[in-house]
């Protein structure tokens, strides 16, 4: 079949609508895949939306935020702890925002992708802009919000949570992370994946790694999610009821690569269409990013990135889709010659 050159990489099946919505990409009703969908080979998932792991992915209960436990508190800072240094990705459970809630956004998601693609389009994104319905459904919290009140703050509200516990694994003062709490900065994106024929020929949502601080996401039952540890793809299992959290870059660059943000793609299979939401916890778009001095000082490291706004990590995103980070690390002299610079004295 015919290949797509690397420069223009081909379409993910992500956000297209399903044929019951008049849509013209009506891949799961044809024997023909269509060719725009289908990836080069190096570029191909290989490892099926089910074949699950044995390896264990972190799974935390966060009870404790709810009840006020401190000594239960103290066990959660250090599982997060060990969760963002193993792997960068763990499981949420008990996490404070009902399960039923969590659903009625999911069937709102749905009826908003069962829409014709003419109403989709009327709240279509901007050239140049974060917001709107695209392959997926970017920053449809005005949206979100009126239809499920209440879902964007809980979300919010948890990611806040959550970061202060990160912080706190870190051992550095939670003052330090005042200026990247930001209510209106959080992003909110609806994924739609409809079924496909040949899955493992596409890609879903193709790899990449988060440009914030934490994602919190909430998907369908149905697995999808594939993350790349130490070189290899694990299938993360779907947990019910469960939030997936992951770290994106500017905590990767805060932390000066003590926590990595994961690499992870999605995939799709060829029966059922699957739902994701993804809250995008970021600073604004003028908070300056880099890493914190006491961390890099604790270590007795060097600092591994220069300082960068959020608006110039987005607009290094924009044209390169993978590794973004890299553009921003500071590349050390052999140690003989070293003479580093530190960065920024805001923090010194
Ligand atoms: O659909 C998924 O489960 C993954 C979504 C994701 O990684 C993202 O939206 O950044
Ligand atoms: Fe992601």
């Amino acid at each position: 079949m015919h290949q797509t050159g690397h420069h223009h990489p081909p379409n993910t099946l992500r956000g297209t609508s399903s044929t019951a919505a008049g849509s013209n990409v009506t891949v799961h009703e044809e024997t023909m895949f269509p060719f725009e969908f289908v990836w080069p080979v190096h570029k191909r998932p290989f490892l099926p939306y089910d074949e699950f792991s044995d390896v264990e992915i972190p799974t935390i209960d966060f009870t404790c935020l709810q009840t006020g436990d401190e000594a239960g508190k103290k066990q959660v800072v250090a599982q997060v702890r060990a969760a963002c240094l193993d792997w960068g990705f763990f499981h949420a459970i008990n996490h404070g925002i009902p399960l039923e809630l969590l659903d009625r956004v999911q069937i709102q998601a749905q009826r908003f992708f069962d829409l014709p693609k003419e109403e989709k389009l009327k709240v279509q994104k901007k050239p140049g802009g974060h917001i709107g319905y695209e392959h997926a459904a970017t920053g449809l919290k005005d949206y979100a919000m009126k239809i499920v009140p209440g879902v964007n703050e809980k979300l919010e509200k948890l990611a806040t949570k959550l970061m202060l516990v990160i912080v706190e694994g870190l051992e550095v003062n939670a003052s330090h992370f005042e200026r990247f709490v930001d209510k209106s900065s959080g992003i909110l994106r609806w994924n739609h994946y409809p079924p496909c024929p040949q899955p493992l020929k596409t890609m879903g949502m193709d790899t990449h790694t988060d440009f914030n601080l934490i994602t919190v996401l909430h998907q369908v039952s149905i697995g999808g999610v594939q993350l790349q540890k130490d070189g290899s793809w694990i299938a993360a299992k779907p947990r019910r009821g469960a939030l997936a959290i992951n770290i994106g870059d500017m905590l990767q660059a805060l932390s000066n690569d003590l926590y990595k943000s994961i690499p992870h793609r999605a995939v799709v299979n060829s029966t059922q269409s699957r739902l994701s939401m993804a809250y995008f916890y970021a600073p604004s778009l003028e908070t300056e990013i880099s890493p914190l001095p006491k961390l890099v000082q604790r270590n007795n490291q060097s600092w591994n990135y220069k300082p960068f706004t959020v608006a110039e990590f987005l607009a290094a995103k924009k044209e390169k889709v993978f590794n973004t980070l890299e553009r921003f690390r500071i590349h050390q002299t052999p140690p003989q010659c070293s003479s580093h610079t530190t960065p920024t004295a805001e923090y010194a």
